[in-house]
């Protein structure tokens, strides 16, 4: 948490050209420090400093290099063992094994129509009974004979076609005769149709979807070997926190807890733990270093104010700070930090919208390299309406789309979360903003295609 005093400044409802000009005299009343020269934040490793030491995002990370960055870190994070896990389990992870088909499928000649399987040219006799799907073998057929099939049963040997029941007419005697041309085969799905055993189904990458799921099955998978889900922590900081009931006495409700999780979920994260540590650099500092997750997103605390404990606790032990500060509003001041060879830490800044943006700017990029998925394609969609942009940084801004359109959302301040609780996208809005009809790169939110629990992104 910053001091207060310094909080109001910046979020207090001007325009984003008076902003940048009250954070640089905000950042004038804090003595500047001599470590600033170390910091160019575009390399992959920035010295960690102390707080209250500099001018927070004065070398910050332009907002694209702030992504690639945390993407590569993860591919160069060491290298997660691929797990097997049940079909069950197994959505929206990405295959680290090519799937191979275990069977032919079909595995038997197989009808492809209720009807009758017919052995060679008709009319033909009708024998008595009929063969089922998933039942015993039939009785093979000679020449001029036919029997009832449905469709899925295993075709009789002997048999040349299957005759749809529409395309049949019953005579006296029991005598079957077709009312329309037919061809050798006919409605038989061949066994090896659609695969031989051992022909690559899809190869190693392939995102699980549930057609894939369903394809495994066919071919005869219980288990499937993938690329392990990332775990992720949260650890949300700050002693104002409550955590039910309203708001009083300066205190106000947790918003990040209740948001962060189901949303690292819906980015392919397994969330092990959300843990509250009010603002104690002590307890801080054993959560991080003790915990088993692939990546740690801590909550508030990473500006410079009294109580923020995030990079003094990160300089503590050691830790590598990757990216200082983003050229981005809101969020600027988020981070990212290889904690471990196999571990990092996201922080996100505590104003809910900046983290936000901290969570689509790093953790997500983060987390899609972890968990090998492929990044989406970027795609543009023209503006309603102009867009006010800030003299130096990306602004992510919500917008709702309507009829092609990205219309920009009112109450997008970084305190604020009603714009993006009715947001369709975040538009990405470039240094010196965008005029009306401009096309934006958009961020999807990941429940939005593809439905909330059944993300893949
Ligand atoms: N002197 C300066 N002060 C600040 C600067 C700056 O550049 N110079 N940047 C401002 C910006 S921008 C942001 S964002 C915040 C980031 O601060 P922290 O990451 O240290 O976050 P806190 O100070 O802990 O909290 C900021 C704000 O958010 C509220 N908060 C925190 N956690 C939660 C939560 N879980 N749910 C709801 N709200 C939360 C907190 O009460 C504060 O109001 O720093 C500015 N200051
Ligand atoms: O304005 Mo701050 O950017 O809320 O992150």
């Amino acid at each position: 948490m910053t001091a207060s005093g310094t909080h109001a400044g910046p979020h207090a409802g001007r325009g984003d050209a008076d902003d940048l000009d009250v954070e640089e005299a905000l950042a004038l009343v804090r003595a500047p420090q001599s470590d600033r020269a170390d910091r160019t934040g575009r390399a992959d490793h920035v010295p960690a400093r102390p707080a209250g030491h500099e001018h927070p995002h004065r070398h910050a990370t332009p907002w694209p290099e702030a992504r690639e960055t945390a993407a590569r870190a993860a591919r160069r994070s060491t290298r997660r063992p691929h797990v097997s896990v049940a079909l069950g389990n197994a959505l929206g992870l990405v295959l680290a094994a090519p799937l191979d088909a275990l069977s032919d499928l079909p595995s038997f000649d197989t009808s492809a129509m209720d009807g009758w399987a017919v052995a060679g040219p008709g009319p033909w006799q009708i024998r008595d009974g009929g063969v089922l799907a998933g039942h015993a073998p039939p009785e093979p057929l000679t020449d001029g004979e036919a029997v009832r099939i449905a469709t899925g049963a295993r075709v009789p040997t002997g048999v040349t076609a299957v005759l749809r029941s529409e395309h049949g007419r019953t005579g006296p005697q029991d005598r079957l005769h077709s009312t329309s041309e037919m061809s050798h085969g006919q409605d038989i799905r061949p066994r090896g149709q659609e695969c031989r055993r051992g022909d690559q189904l899809l190869p190693t990458g392939t995102l699980v979807t549930p057609a894939v799921l369903g394809l495994a099955a066919a071919a005869g998978y219980d288990t499937l070997t993938v690329v392990p889900r990332p775990r992720a922590e949260v650890l949300v900081l700050g002693d104002e926190l409550l955590t039910e009931g309203l708001p009083h006495d300066g205190l106000i409700r947790d918003a990040l807890g209740p948001m962060l999780a189901p949303w690292l979920r819906a980015l392919g994260a397994e969330v092990i733990a959300v843990r509250r540590l009010g603002d104690d650099a002590k307890a801080l500092r054993r959560a991080i270093t003790t915990s088993r997750a692939d990546l740690i997103v801590t909550t508030g605390g990473t500006a410079a104010g009294p109580v923020d404990h995030v990079h003094p606790t990160l300089a503590r032990i050691g830790a590598e700070l990757l990216v200082d500060g983003v050229a981005v509003r809101p969020g600027h001041p988020m981070l990212l930090a290889r904690t471990k060879a196999d571990q990092h830490l996201v922080g996100l800044p505590g104003n809910p919208l900046a983290a936000v943006s901290g969570l689509l700017t790093l953790a997500e990029p983060l987390l899609r390299a972890l968990a090998a998925h492929p990044a989406p394609e970027a795609y543009r969609m023209p503006l309603r309406e102009a867009v006010q942009g800030h003299a130096h940084d990306t602004r992510l801004v919500p917008v709702v789309l309507r009829g092609e359109r990205a219309v920009p959302l009112r109450y997008s301040g970084p305190a604020m979360l009603r714009g993006i609780a009715t947001a369709d996208a975040l538009a990405v809005v470039p240094p010196g903003g965008a005029a009306q009809g401009a096309g934006l790169e958009l961020l999807d939110l990941p429940w939005d295609t593809a439905g909330i629990g059944v993300c893949f992104t």
